[in-house]
């Protein structure tokens, strides 16, 4: 009997790092549109695919490889074995063959539309087509490709009908000459439910620049290393200095979007309504996750008091995802990727005004994830438990003075808000980590403490 390829795909994506229902089992995958980019032997083939989990569906986007015989390079990206137009076919990953993404690129360079799908180039920017890619091994939510040490081509794995904000975003703040965004070279659009969708997007590879989350790490690492007493700020490695530098690109950054997309207020009502949601949110990661149940009572208690503000508070666009994994430090300056806001959530509501304290409580977050990741497993988990404090309170509050010092706002009731976003963070987290990464669970767990 042979398999077909709805069946391969169905045992294969439930392995896969961006596969968003883990846990759940699959009761229907069906091929929403299949595209031949190039035919032949390899051939590129294009999918949409539709996974039906309980009354839930979410699309995801898988180009595949067919080839009559699979190389030993490419046996680890192998799907499996079926038979299409009358021939048995190996299909694999299309992602880990530098022949197969060399159309995708040649596709970005020449503007080549398909029936469906269209590669677009960004305005003004020649596009060198003889670079070669590699798969990126970062653990992500989406897959993306490096070509040569130039670009940097990232492929929307979940798909939600509408312009990816990452891809509205970039533009607009390239086009306005920002310095803290990777430059846009080009991106791939197809049309869902009558909208066109953003596909993938390519950008400039910042070659020398590293990431804020290792640079972080390494400062923890130092200070955990560092002798019992030595304050923070004489440990070798501090991060001090970057964590305010960051704040103040945070600053500069919201003004940017400020600038470049609609601002607004939200009235106590809405506040109201936010709190609400934050409340619901909490009880879904309850049913999922029982344990943050013990937590409830804070969480709920911090949602309560932001609808009690009683003033409004000033929305605009937001990053929406913001943590240490998503700016890097150029020799320059720090820039900001992943503009794309909370993968799980709808379109519609990661591209809706928010308040810029979302960013500011995600990175919070951050700095409170960088500090605790190294207990888990450190042998002397309890006796650092005071540097991890120590560290945190440290970047946290540099973070902040240069948020101020760059021109954001935080200030008196804001407190308020920026805790129930914080908290509001750590929920989307619990699941997050339940999910994907269970030992690192209790890190978000602590910040309800
Ligand atoms: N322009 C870039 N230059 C260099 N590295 C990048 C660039 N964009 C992303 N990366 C690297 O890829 C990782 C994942 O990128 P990201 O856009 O956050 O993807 P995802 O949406 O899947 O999380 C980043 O943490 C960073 O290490
Ligand atoms: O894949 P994305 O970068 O879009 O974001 C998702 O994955 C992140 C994990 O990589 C997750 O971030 C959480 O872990 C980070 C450390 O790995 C930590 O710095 C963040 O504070 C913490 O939220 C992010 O929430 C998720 O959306």
């Amino acid at each position: 009997m042979t398999t077909s390829l709805q069946e391969l795909l169905a045992g294969w994506i439930t392995g896969q790092r961006w596969f968003a229902g883990k846990g759940r089992a699959i009761d229907d995958l069906s091929i929403d549109s299949e595209i031949e980019i190039a035919g032949g032997d390899p051939a590129l083939l294009h999918l949409v695919v539709c996974v039906r989990q309980g009354d839930r569906r979410t699309r995801y986007q898988i180009p595949v490889g067919l080839r009559e015989h699979l190389p030993d390079r490419l046996e680890h990206v192998r799907i499996g074995r079926c038979r299409r137009d009358g021939r048995e076919a190996e299909v694999y990953d299309a992602l880990h063959d530098s022949a197969l993404t060399a159309h995708l690129l040649e596709g970005m360079a020449t503007d080549h539309g398909f029936d469906g799908l269209a590669f677009h180039r960004a305005h003004g920017v020649e596009i060198d087509t003889s670079q070669r890619s590699l798969v990126l091994t970062a653990e992500q939510s989406n897959t993306s490709l490096v070509y040569g040490d130039t670009y940097i081509f990232k492929l929307f794995r979940q798909l939600s009908p509408g312009t990816n904000p990452e891809l509205e975003i970039i533009t607009a703040l390239a086009g306005a000459g920002s310095s803290h965004v990777a430059r846009p070279y080009g991106w791939i659009e197809t049309t869902l439910q009558d909208e066109p969708t953003t596909l993938a997007i390519m950008q400039e590879y910042l070659r020398n620049a590293n990431e804020g989350w290792s640079m972080a790490l390494t400062s923890v690492r130092d200070l955990y290393a560092s002798p019992e007493g030595m304050p923070a700020e004489d440990a070798g490695g501090d991060f001090a200095g970057e964590a305010r530098r960051l704040g103040v690109a945070t600053a500069q950054v919201h003004r940017e979007l400020a600038r470049a997309f609609p601002t607004g207020t939200i009235e106590p009502p809405e506040l109201k309504r936010m709190t609400e949601r934050f409340r619901r949110r909490l009880d879904r990661a309850i049913a999922e996750v029982p344990r943050l149940g013990e937590h409830a009572d804070v969480a709920a208690e911090a949602f309560d008091r932001l609808g009690d503000l009683a003033h409004e508070v000033p929305v605009q666009r937001v990053h929406g995802d913001y943590h240490l994994g998503q700016v890097m430090r150029t020799m320059t300056d720090w820039v900001v990727l992943d503009f794309e806001g909370e993968p799980g959530q709808p379109l519609a509501e990661r591209r809706a005004l928010d308040s810029p304290l979302r960013d500011v409580a995600g990175m919070l977050r951050s700095f409170e994830y960088a500090a605790r990741h190294l207990l888990a497993d450190h042998p002397d988990a309890d006796g650092l438990e005071h540097r991890a404090r120590e560290w945190s309170e440290r970047n946290r509050a540099a973070f902040l003075a240069g948020y101020s010092e760059g021109g954001g706002r935080v200030r008196g009731d804001e407190a308020v808000l920026l805790r129930a976003l914080e908290l509001s963070k750590a929920v989307y987290e619990v699941v997050y980590e339940a999910r994907n990464r269970p030992t690192w669970l209790p890190i978000p767990l602590a910040a309800f403490r």
